[in-house]
């Protein structure tokens, strides 16, 4: 059986570390503060923020909420997020994704003040991503690519070297992970892959590591993966379970792989805790630069 690998735990831990930060920030006169825009009423979206504004209570970071309902415009959102780019009591913000039908996401994104971008995806923010493989990095990072590099150093897990397979390229996760995963610091080769790859389980079976971020649960089978591989399961699907009646977080690792694993991350209780706190930690840096 490999190591499980508790995103709750060091969730806590870092959380634990950002709670005084925020106290140093508070005694130099700045007080972080997370936004939040919610469009509609989405239950998974309504659970997501709320997760979020608890977190900031439990650091000290102050939550400003904005929602709009289901039918809200286009301009209506804009509005929102001009808001919260012109109020300085709101250091960083997110937008809950996906936004209603008929709402370019993208473009909303672009309006996004860069400097109080919590999520890290603004296109400035991704595009200095791209330009420095190397040194520091002063722009917020996309937070669940940072969570499960970060959760994969607590447990010093070295990825100097490792093949890593990516399965997915959604936005959030997929197609923004490699952009950390191979910068000089750790130096990890990557692949992506997606519906369009040609054997995808021929490359699962390849990887060192694999990071499922598709939201197809139990995709990756114990057959599909090499003795000793390290399993990060990032994907999230909402499955009816017969025993119990009710539904149930479900991630893309079929369980019956934790066997052949070196160690893994479970689902939930692994890169889900981990996404939150990063979000945090954008917060609490971006409060930091203001110092
Ligand atoms: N735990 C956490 O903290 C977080 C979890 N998530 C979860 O991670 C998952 C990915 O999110 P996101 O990055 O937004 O991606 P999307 O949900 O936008 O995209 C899913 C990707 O998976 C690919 N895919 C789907 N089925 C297959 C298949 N059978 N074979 C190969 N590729 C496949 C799709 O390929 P194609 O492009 O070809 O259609 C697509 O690129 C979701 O389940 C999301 O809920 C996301 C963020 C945080
Ligand atoms: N712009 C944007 N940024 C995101 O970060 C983003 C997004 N859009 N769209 C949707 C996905 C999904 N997502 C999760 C975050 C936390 C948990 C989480 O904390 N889960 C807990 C359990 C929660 C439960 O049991 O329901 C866990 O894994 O232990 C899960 C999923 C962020 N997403």
């Amino acid at each position: 059986m490999g190591t499980r690998i508790d995103g709750k735990k060091v969730a806590a831990r870092t959380k634990a570390d950002l709670a005084k930060r925020v106290e140093l920030l508070k005694a130099r006169g700045i007080q972080p503060g997370l936004g939040t825009i919610l469009v509609g009423s989405d239950p998974g979206s309504v659970k997501y923020v709320a997760g979020k504004h608890a977190d900031c209570a439990e650091i000290g970071v102050n939550s400003i909420k904005r929602e709009l309902p289901e039918n809200a415009t286009f301009d209506q959102v804009a509005d929102a997020v001009r808001q919260l780019n012109a109020d300085p009591a709101c250091t960083g913000y997110i937008v809950q994704l996906p936004l209603p039908r008929g709402i370019d996401e993208n473009a909303i994104i672009d309006l996004i003040d860069p400097k109080k971008d919590a999520d890290g995806m603004h296109p400035y923010n991704l595009g200095e991503l791209v330009l420095h493989a190397r040194g520091d990095i002063a722009t917020p990072l996309p937070c669940t690519p940072r969570g499960v590099i970060e959760l994969l150093r607590a447990y010093d897990i070295d990825l100097d070297g490792k093949e890593v397979c990516v399965l997915g390229r959604g936005i959030t996760i997929g197609r923004t992970i490699g952009l950390l995963l191979t910068r000089k610091a750790v130096n990890a080769t990557v692949t992506l892959c997606h519906t369009g790859t040609k054997d995808v389980r021929e490359h699962m079976r390849r990887a060192d590591v694999i990071v499922a971020a598709m939201g197809v649960a139990g995709f990756v089978k114990p057959e599909d993966i090499k003795e000793g591989s390290i399993l990060v399961d990032v994907g999230v699907s909402r499955v009816f379970d017969e025993e119990s009646g009710r539904y149930k977080v479900k991630g893309d690792v079929d369980k019956a792989c934790y066997e052949k694993a070196l160690a893994y991350t479970p689902n939930p209780g692994g890169v889900g805790p981990m996404t939150r706190a990063m979000l945090l930690q954008n917060v609490v840096e971006m409060a930091e630069r203001q110092l």
